[in-house]
């Protein structure tokens, strides 16, 4: 299983591009399903979870071809199964985001029940409610989990929590279902806006997304289209982070600064400068980082996709800061990891009490998940000694290229 070691390193300088997003090109991917003519997707991350959902549809009888960095073809024409096996759903959860689509392309669709992951149980109760809805019979047994339907009838689905995944895959089996969806309390994410965006280039009938109120009106065929994935707001905010960290001098560049407004307001108030300039911003760090108190929410609340990296922050800010995690029931396991690296860190509920010190120390480690990985190689930056993080692969599901990227802005860091 591959490691990374970090080194303590000095002040990272110089610029990083961000590339497009990873919750963006997996709902994509999925809706690519939907299209009857090819469709050409850019700037896709080369990212682990990118090469599953790519196989998952490869399994379902889509021809996907890689025709340049970035660059992919899709036709799903021919689409011959709607099964996805057990081996490919267990590798991904977002491999559940190929329901939707399945469901109004052919009517049914079939696949084993996403299990939890580290951050929590992370039940699918909200899709299932938004299929029902639409007239799909849910059957589950042995483990597995099928949805059938004759013809969807479009209707007016409140969504209990602004989920992103249940918003998506209901505006996927929407866009084809006889009539007007309305998805209330819909999440407002800007890849659900990415998403929909996409899927108006395909010929849907999408009005709304980005606002908590969607509008579908059902169509009876998609075709192709070419599409940009957006820049990945959560690899360019851990950049941030890592200037921030290393008191260092960072243009982070294809950014869309409107969507990483809370990052932004969270490090300018622990006392970097931030400069932002049109798809760039440029984070200084400060001598004196201050403790700031942050609580995850739903888009546009702070992303908890960022909470661990900033716990790594506020480990070495000066004063005491609290994190509240409202999203996910148990997104700390990155806090046990940290703490083996020095940090002093409470956990009381929800809440993460940190009290900033001013050194952390080199540990062995291990990436419970994406972002917890994240979070330690940012951890390692700055602790005395050499940091080695196991169970890299998590990272390698959301960051492309991430040691090159880092190593390129000074910081000694390298994959064994
Ligand atoms: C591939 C992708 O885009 N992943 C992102 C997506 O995950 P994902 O789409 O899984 O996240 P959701 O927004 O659905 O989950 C948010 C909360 O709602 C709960 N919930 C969700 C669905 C459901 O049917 N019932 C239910 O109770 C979850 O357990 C969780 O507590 O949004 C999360 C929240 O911004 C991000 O952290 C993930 O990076
Ligand atoms: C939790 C994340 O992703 P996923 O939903 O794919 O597990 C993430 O990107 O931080």
């Amino acid at each position: 299983m591959e490691k990374l070691i970090v080194e303590k390193s000095k002040p990272l300088k110089g610029n990083v591009r961000i590339g497009g997003a990873k919750n963006s090109a997996l709902p994509i991917l999925a809706a690519s399903l939907l299209g009857t003519e090819d469709i050409i997707l850019e700037d896709v991350p080369k990212l682990k979870d990118v090469e599953v959902i790519c196989e998952v549809l490869s399994s379902l009888g889509a021809k996907i071809e890689f025709l340049d960095k970035g660059i992919i073809k899709i036709n799903s024409k021919d689409i011959n199964n709607y099964e996805t096996p057990y081996e490919l759903m267990s590798k991904m959860r977002a491999s559940f985001l190929v329901m939707g689509p399945l469901l109004t392309r052919i009517g049914k669709t079939k696949t084993s029940l996403p299990g939890g992951c580290a951050i929590g149980t992370r039940p699918i109760d909200l899709h299932l409610k938004g299929f029902r809805a639409l007239g799909a019979q849910i059957d589950v047994d042995h483990g597995n989990i099928g949805a059938y339907a004759g013809k969807l009838v479009g209707d007016r689905i409140y969504l209990d929590f602004p989920s992103v995944g249940a918003t998506e895959n209901i505006m996927m089996a929407a866009v084809m279902a006889e009539g007007e969806t309305i998805i209330d309390n819909a999440a407002m994410e800007p890849e659900i806006v990415d998403l929909a965006n996409f899927l108006n280039k395909l010929g849907a009938d999408i009005k709304g997304a980005g606002t908590s109120s969607i509008r579908i009106k059902g169509v009876k065929e998609l075709g192709g289209c070419t599409h940009s994935i957006i820049p990945d707001r959560i690899e360019a905010g851990t950049y941030m982070v890592a200037a921030a960290i290393t008191k260092g001098d960072v243009v982070v560049e294809n950014v869309i600064t409107s969507h990483i407004k809370p990052i932004i307001a969270k490090l300018r108030e622990s006392g970097c400068t931030i400069i932002e300039n049109n798809d760039k911003v440029r984070v200084i760090g400060t001598d004196e980082l201050k403790a700031v108190d942050i609580k995850t929410l739903p888009y546009p609340g702070f992303p908890t996709d960022m909470q661990a990296q900033f716990m790594s922050l506020m480990s070495v800010a000066k004063g005491t800061s609290v994190i509240i995690e409202t999203v996910f029931e148990n997104r700390f396991m990155h806090v046990d990891e940290l703490k083996r690296m020095g940090a002093d860190i409470k956990i009381d509920g929800r809440s993460a009490i940190i009290q900033g010190i001013d050194n952390l120390m080199s540990a062995p480690v291990k990436a419970t998940d994406l972002r917890a990985g994240a979070a330690l190689i940012l951890a390692g930056l700055v602790a005395d000694g050499v940091t080695e993080i196991r169970d890299i692969y998590h990272v390698d599901r959301g960051y492309e290229d991430i040691e090159g990227k880092l190593i390129r802005l000074g910081a000694n860091v390298k994959r064994a």
